[in-house]
């Protein structure tokens, strides 16, 4: 199977090698998810991760393809950094799912309500360049106990699942229908 994830970043990449077992061929696309830079809320969040995957399926012979953003949402915990996958198949259908959420720090929340991009802020919020390639703001927060790309292999999970599901569902009713 050859699959293709729409992004170059090494946390989304690590994260569709840790499901996908050795029979699948992925590869990456610098996809565009359509949305602004720093997606706010679950809406374009999710949003930018289908527009990613629906790119990369245009390609041909890929099976599936598989987008995944991060966001940040408001709540009354605080601002919160969120993320989302989308699994687009060949036969047109589209699964979706989140990952977890946790509150930002109240700086790097500032940070981001002044306009800078999350993975801006907690570079500056850190003294570090590139977090978000690493363990990200998840990483930060939840002091290495989820990192991005951990965080992005549940989700993948949670995408390559469904994907898995249905195809045995539609299998099944092919088979007694036949
Ligand atoms: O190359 P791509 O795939 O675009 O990877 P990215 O790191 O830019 O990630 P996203 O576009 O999905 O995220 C949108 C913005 O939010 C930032 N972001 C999202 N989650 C983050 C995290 O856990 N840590 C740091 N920055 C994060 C990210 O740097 C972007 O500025
Ligand atoms: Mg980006």
């Amino acid at each position: 199977m050859k699959i293709a994830i729409g992004s170059k970043n090494p946390t989304k990449i690590a994260a569709v090698k840790n499901v996908l077992g050795d029979g699948y061929e992925v590869i990456s696309v610098d996809a565009p998810s359509l949305v602004s830079e720093q997606p706010f809320g679950d809406e374009e969040t999710v949003n930018g991760a289908l527009n990613r995957a629906r790119a990369c399926i245009e390609a041909d012979d890929i099976d599936f393809a598989i987008g995944l953003e991060g966001g940040v949402q408001d709540s009354k915990y605080g601002l919160m950094v969120i993320n989302w996958g989308a699994l687009v198949d060949k036969n047109g259908n589209e699964f979706v799912a989140s990952g977890a959420r946790a509150p930002l720090p109240g700086e790097v929340a500032l940070l981001v309500l002044e306009g800078n991009p999350l993975g801006k802020a907690i570079d500056l919020y850190t003294k570090r360049i590139g977090v978000s390639k690493k363990e990200g703001a998840m990483g930060i927060v939840t002091n290495s106990r989820i990192n991005r790309d951990e965080m992005f292999t549940h989700v993948v999970k949670a995408l390559v699942g469904q994907y898995e599901y249905k195809s045995a569902v539609s299998e099944y009713w092919r088979k007694i229908t036949e």
